[in-house]
This record gives structure tokens, C-alpha cells and sequence, in this order.
């Protein structure tokens, strides 16, 4: 199949060497010029605009944007727009806000265009050798479409969500659900970490993975982690996040339900990124000023 790609990012270099392993006609586009020599030399065909890039898809057009959530998403999508007819799809393969993609599927769709959201996990060798795709939109331009999802997909790894917002909405969900994991593995680790046994954390981390309830992909990347960097003493515990854990947060509150812990490991990033906290020094304050209790002076 023919399909244009916006974005040659980490995740959609991969993803259009991906969709080419299959077989499919794509012709890309990214603002940086070396990246687009780049993909050429794997044999895959540029256009050097997005105009340009539409003029190469015959017939009924489909192309997938791969660029970041919010404001890169919108600038594309603008600008592609008016190069796209009725009937025409464009795939959001990013980690879009669900509410952000409702709003823009209603928009294009007064032109007629179709607008599939597409959840993309598995991370950089997924794009590569096989995701986990999550779509929601029209059915009918899933249809359209579903062959693109099956073969960038591992094997049952891609899911007809339903209208449009689902597949981000259903991503979304995923990346809380990975804070969680996450979390609760670093914080076995820490316990780990602060006891008195001498322990190997890579064969800890291998061990759980043969056999044990907690084996999984998280956990064989922490053995991969602790394999390059015995007890990680090379990078430091600062985690940014990119949004899709608030947002699950924001959503839970707002449906009123409980997700103490998916809350609590986005709280733990956010702490992540200061040393010092001034609510900390707040409470140290008042102890000190009700109880006498001992202060630590800053330096
Ligand atoms: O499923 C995946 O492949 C990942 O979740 C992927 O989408 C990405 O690594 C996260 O968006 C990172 O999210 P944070 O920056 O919020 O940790």
C-alpha cells in the first residue's frame, strides 16, 4: 500500500523501515534534511515538502504523522490538511491527548478527511520490528487501512478500538499503567538497594525473569539497565515524563476513579526532578517550631 510518513523522528525512522519491510510504497518527510538523505539510503522515497509528499500518493491518500504531541501535531496536520481530499486518511501514530484528537477528527471531518488515532507502543525496536498498535476512528478507514496496522504490528498486537479518541484514550491508559510497573519495580529495587545483603541486581533482575509472577519486558530491560551499569551509578534519578500519566491521572479524577498508584508514581517523577523540596522545609520548619525537633542547616 501507499502511505505518506510525516516525521522521521526515533519512532517513525523506524516505522518507515518497518512499513517498507512490508512491502509498502512510502514516500516520507521530515524538516531535517540529513535524516531524509539518511532514510533515502535505506531505500525508502522523500518528497522534500508535505505538499510535495501528497502529490505522490495516488488515488485515495493515506498518510501517518509521527511527530510530537500538542503543537508539532497541530502545525502538521494544518498544513497538511488543504493538500487532502474527502475520503482522504490521516493517521495520528503519536501520543496524542484523546480530547486534543477528538477535536481535530471533528474538524477534518467538515472536509470530508478521516482521521484515525493510532496508540504506538513498544517503543523504538516496536516501530521497528513490530508494535502494539491502538486505533480508533472510523471504521470504515480502519478497514481502509487495517493491513498498515497488521504489518507493523507483532502478531495480535493491533486492536480496532472503536470512535475516534479511543486508541489514544486506550494508550493513554497503557503509559499509566507502565508508570505503575515501573515505579513499583524501582521501588523493589531500592529495598533492595538500601539492605544490608550484598546482592547482583542484574541476576536478581534475571532470576524474576525465569519463571517468576513479575517476569515481563519492563523487567528484562532493568536486567539489560543493570547489565550496562552495575548499580546505576552513572546516570542520575531525575525521570521527566512527556504527559500521558497526568493525563491518566487527570481522567481518572474527573470519572472520580480511584488510581492511587498510577497518581502516586507521576507525583514520584515530579519529585524526581528537585533536590530539595520547600514543602520539606516547611514541615522540618514546624516540627522545629511546635516540638524543638533537630533542623538540618542549608549549606
Ligand atoms: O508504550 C510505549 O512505547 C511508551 O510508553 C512510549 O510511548 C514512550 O516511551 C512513553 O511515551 C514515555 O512516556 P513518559 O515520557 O511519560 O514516561
Amino acid at each position: 500500500m501507499q502511505i505518506g510518513l510525516i516525521g522521521l523522528g526515533k519512532m517513525g525512522y523506524n516505522l518507515a523501515l518497518n512499513l517498507r519491510d512490508h512491502q509498502h510504497e512510502v514516500v516520507a518527510f521530515d524538516i531535517s534534511a540529513e535524516t531524509m538523505e539518511a532514510i533515502s539510503k535505506e531505500g525508502v522515497a522523500t518528497a522534500p515538502s508535505i505538499g510535495e509528499l501528497t502529490q505522490q500518493l495516488q488515488g485515495r491518500k493515506v498518510v501517518w504523522v509521527m511527530v510530537p504531541a500538542g503543537a508539532p501535531t497541530d502545525a502538521v496536520l494544518k498544513e497538511l490538511a488543504p493538500y487532502l481530499a474527502m475520503g482522504d486518511i490521516v493517521i495520528d501514530g503519536g501520543n496524542s491527548n484523546y480530547k486534543d484528537t477528538v477535536m481535530r477528527a471533528t474538524k477534518l471531518k467538515l472536509s470530508g478527511i478521516h482521521l484515525l488515532d493510532c496508540g504506538t507502543s513498544g517503543g523504538l525496536s516496536g516501530a521497528r520490528h513490530g508494535a502494539c498498535t491502538m486505533v480508533g476512528g472510523d471504521a470504515e478507514a480502519f478497514d481502509h487501512c487495517e493491513a498498515i496496522f497488521r504489518d507493523v504490528s507483532v502478531e495480535k498486537g493491533y486492536l480496532y478500538t472503536g470512535k475516534s479518541g479511543s486508541g489514544h484514550f486506550v494508550k493513554m491508559v497503557h503509559n499509566g499503567v507502565e508508570y505503575g510497573m515501573m515505579q513499583a519495580i524501582a521501588e523493589g529495587f531500592e529495598v533492595l538497594h538500601k539492605s544490608d545483603f550484598d546482592l547482583n541486581y542484574k541476576e536478581v533482575a534475571r532470576v524474576w525473569n525465569h519463571g517468576s509472577v513479575v517476569r515481563s519486558w519492563l523487567m528484562e530491560l532493568v536486567e539489560n539497565a543493570f547489565g550496562k551499569d552495575p548499580d546505576l551509578s552513572k546516570i542520575r534519578g531525575i525521570m521527566h515524563s512527556s504527559g500521558e500519566g497526568k493525563w491518566t491521572v487527570e481522567a481518572a479524577l474527573e470519572m472520580e476513579v480511584p488510581t492511587p498508584v498510577i497518581a502516586l508514581s507521576l507525583l514520584m517523577r515530579y519529585r524526581s526532578q528537585e533536590n530539595d523540596t520547600f514543602s520539606g522545609k516547611v514541615v522540618a520548619a514546624l516540627r522545629n517550631e511546635f516540638g524543638g525537633h533537630k533542623v538540618e542547616q542549608a549549606e
